[in-house]
């Protein structure tokens, strides 16, 4: 039997040293099922990258080939330069911790961190007991050392779970998605402790999670993987801001951007209910539910004539507005439900004061959602129905008349493989 992957039981806690990890053009089918398509991916000793995407995506099976629980069709992964392929899984200096505990059930807490230090990492009797406690003390919860995990709650027991991770002091921690048995608040809490500890450590981490809120919380950077392919890697804000693909601008947000597809000619993108400036090539444009202003309708864009089936009666006041809009900090440029009139120079955009061009979409509200401090309200244009949103104290009823405007400057544009393009 080959001897386990060098324990470090001399460390303190917080000592560990996190290996680099490369991902050199991973493939992986399974059959006629391409899991994964030539993913090459670097992450930085120390560094906690959290993999986000759709059910299916390949995360599982990228972390799998981590661990060495699989092996790729083709390419290479590395830790700190060396290849780890062919290698299994206790050789490679590698912890988990999964979705389901996977704790021996009829082992204590003290015990199944013990046994994992002695049996995983050939630690000596007192030396593991010892690091166990240790680590129970550093989670916060000493008290369970001698519980079994039938009587924990699911959050005692996934922090046990991450205990054990965490003893081994392996230099790379894999989490699969470990908190997706609990509830919301506890995930929170949670999550904000499992940053905190792995920080700490020092250790490298991939933390697979289709949760977008949990991927950008949790992660230095965030790798999204959509249909085996790796869509973009970034730090939350560079994934938020400037999504690489359309696949990650309609993933992340919540709700997310919303896109349209449209007809590009001679500078412009066109379909029914918009008209705006575009780079060449571009297929659709989007904007995020923030950058939307929202104003109770009136006398505007798609006044009588400028033709606008199906949103609302324009210049009959605001009807179904709760909070007219007066002061309301997040509703733009109102006074008592009127607008600044202008004559759009085409549907769905218009010259605004200072020359720069807006989007201006009119509409009528479908549902309008409370979100804490804020609301997410949904508006069916000509275009489609959109996500805007709103301060909360702005209580719209559905049947409202609204129009939504945003400076051109907001809008993200596509080319027809989903690329990002850059600003005309
Ligand atoms: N052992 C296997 N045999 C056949 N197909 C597999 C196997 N493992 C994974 N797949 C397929 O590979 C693709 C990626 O699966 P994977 O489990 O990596 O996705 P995921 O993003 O982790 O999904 P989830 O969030 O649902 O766990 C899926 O189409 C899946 O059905």
């Amino acid at each position: 039997m080959s001897a386990p992957a060098p324990a470090r039981p001399d460390l303190p806690l917080g000592m560990v040293t996190g290996v680099p990890i490369e991902f050199d053009r991973i493939g992986r089918s399974f059959g006629s099922v391409h899991a994964l398509h030539e993913v090459s991916l670097t992450v930085a000793a120390g560094e906690i990258v959290a993999l986000l995407g759709p059910s299916g995506s390949g995360k599982s099976t990228l972390l799998r080939i981590c661990a060495g629980l699989d092996e790729p069709t083709t390419g290479d992964v590395r830790f700190d330069g060396t290849s780890q392929l062919g290698l299994p899984p206790h050789r490679r200096d590698v912890s988990m911790v999964f979705q389901h505990f996977a704790l021996y059930p009829h082992k204590s807490a003290l015990d199944n961190l013990t046994l994992a230090l002695r049996h995983g990492r050939g630690l000596p009797k007192a030396a593991a007991v010892a690091r166990a406690r240790e680590t129970l003390a550093m989670l916060g919860i000493a008290e369970l050392a001698g519980r079994r995990p039938p009587q924990m709650s699911g959050g005692q027991r996934q922090r046990v779970a991450i205990g054990r991770a965490l003893a081994t002091r392996a230099r790379v921690i894999l989490l699969d998605e470990p908190m997706s048995g609990l509830d919301a608040q506890l995930r929170v809490e949670l999550r904000v402790e499992i940053v905190g500890l792995l920080r700490s450590l020092g250790t490298t981490a991939l933390f697979v999670t289709h949760d977008q809120a949990e991927a950008m919380a949790v992660g230095d950077r965030v790798a999204v993987l959509g249909e085996g392919r790796l869509q973009q890697i970034g730090t939350p804000d560079e994934i938020y801001d400037r999504p690489a693909t359309r696949f990650v601008a309609a993933f992340v947000g919540s709700p997310p951007m919303n896109v349209w597809d449209g007809h590009w000619h001679d500078g412009r993108l066109r379909a029914d209910g918009f008209d705006v400036p575009a780079p060449a090539g571009a297929a659709a444009f989007g904007v995020r539910p923030e950058h939307l202003t929202l104003d109770l309708g009136a006398l505007d864009v798609d006044s009588p004539g400028a033709g606008t089936p199906g949103v609302g009666t324009p210049g009959v006041g605001t009807p179904g507005v709760g909070t007219p809009g007066v002061g309301t900090p997040g509703v733009g440029g109102l006074d008592g439900g009127s607008l600044d009139v202008g004559v759009p120079e085409q549907p769905g955009s218009l010259r605004g004061v200072g020359g720069s061009e807006q989007l201006r979409l009119s509409g009528e509200v479908v549902v309008s959602e409370r979100l804490g401090a804020e609301r997410t309200v949904h508006v069916r244009t000509r275009a489609g129905v959109l996500a805007v949103r709103v301060n909360a104290a702005l209580a719209l009823t559905p049947g409202a008349f609204v129009v939504l405007r945003a400076p051109t400057s907001a809008l993200t544009y596509f080319a027809p493989d989903g690329d990002r393009l850059d600003h005309p």
